[in-house]
């Protein structure tokens, strides 16, 4: 199954964030002929304060109802249906009462949302260049491990800052997970130590396909101190191995996930059946 993964520098202007998205997905349509396609965390909207972010978040439509929601949901949802294809939505913000949740849609060929993931692990950290982040502040985290089927593969989900939490991993592979997407919006002095090696370590703990969409760049709104993310969207084998990566810059890549590779490296190091302690 060919799964592309795209980079995108958004920016806190909604509409111009969709057409980016767009512009994007058709780029590596035209030149991947992928059956899924991912987006990075946040994307219709970085680096605007935290009005822009409730102005830029949706209510979703119950899950299961098939109902219509909002401008960024249902963008999503003709992307999949005009092209055939899975859509993974990166993650959007989510109106939950007075505080949001970062979320997870994704869509099916026939423009039918199968999987809502809320991100579980909030980035409350302090980085080392003595930025603090207090994801908290704005957003709930959510509580439920989800996985969905796309042509007979089961794919997990996870959002950014989840990648340091193992044991969230380990959750995906016990519920049949072959493929995992993490879209993300890494802050630069973690990026570029942590990224690539945290995404190989679980690629190769969970004998999965890591697929890990990026914003990159500076995410201006106008006002203050530019947002910069990290980027270097990439896609990793169940061996470890980073079959593709975006350069700095935004554009897309595309691998082949090849369920025999998973079912070779799992049949020959079963190390799920080694476990101990979980
Ligand atoms: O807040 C938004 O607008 C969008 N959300 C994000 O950018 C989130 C929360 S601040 N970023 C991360 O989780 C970075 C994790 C990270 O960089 C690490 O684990 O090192």
């Amino acid at each position: 199954m060919r799964i592309s993964a795209i980079q995108m520098n958004p920016g806190a202007d909604k509409a111009q964030n969709l057409a980016q998205a767009r512009e994007l997905i058709q780029g590596a349509l035209a030149d991947g002929r992928p059956r899924i396609v991912a987006l990075p965390e946040m994307w219709t909207c970085l680096g605007g304060d935290r009005a822009k972010k409730f102005a830029a978040a949706e209510t979703l439509p119950p899950e299961g109802s098939n109902a219509a929601g909002g401008e960024a949901y249902e963008c999503l949802r003709e992307v999949a249906r005009a092209n055939k294809i899975h859509v993974h939505g990166g993650s959007i913000a989510e109106l939950a009462g007075d505080l949001l949740y970062n979320t997870t849609v994704v869509f099916d060929p026939n423009g039918v949302e199968i999987a809502r993931y809320r991100k579980i692990h909030l980035f409350d950290i302090v980085t080392p260049d003595g930025m603090g982040y207090r994801e908290s502040a704005t957003f709930k985290g959510g509580d439920r491990v989800v996985t969905f089927k796309a042509h007979g593969t089961t794919c997990g989900l996870a959002i950014c800052y989840d990648i340091r939490f193992p044991e969230l991993f380990l959750k995906l592979r016990q519920a049949g997970a072959e493929i995992i997407f993490l879209p993300a919006a890494f802050t630069v002095p973690t990026g570029r130590d942590h990224w690539e090696v945290l995404l190989q370590a679980r690629a190769i703990e969970t004998q999965s396909w890591i697929v890990a969409p990026a914003c990159w760049g500076r995410h201006l709104d106008g006002s203050g101190e530019p947002r910069m993310t990290f980027g270097r969207t990439l896609i990793a084998d169940p061996w470890g191995l980073v079959t593709a990566r975006v350069p700095d810059g935004t554009g897309w890549i595309t691998s082949r996930a090849d369920a025999t590779v998973t079912e070779r490296i799992r049949r020959d190091m079963p190390v799920l059946a080694h476990r101990k302690f979980v």
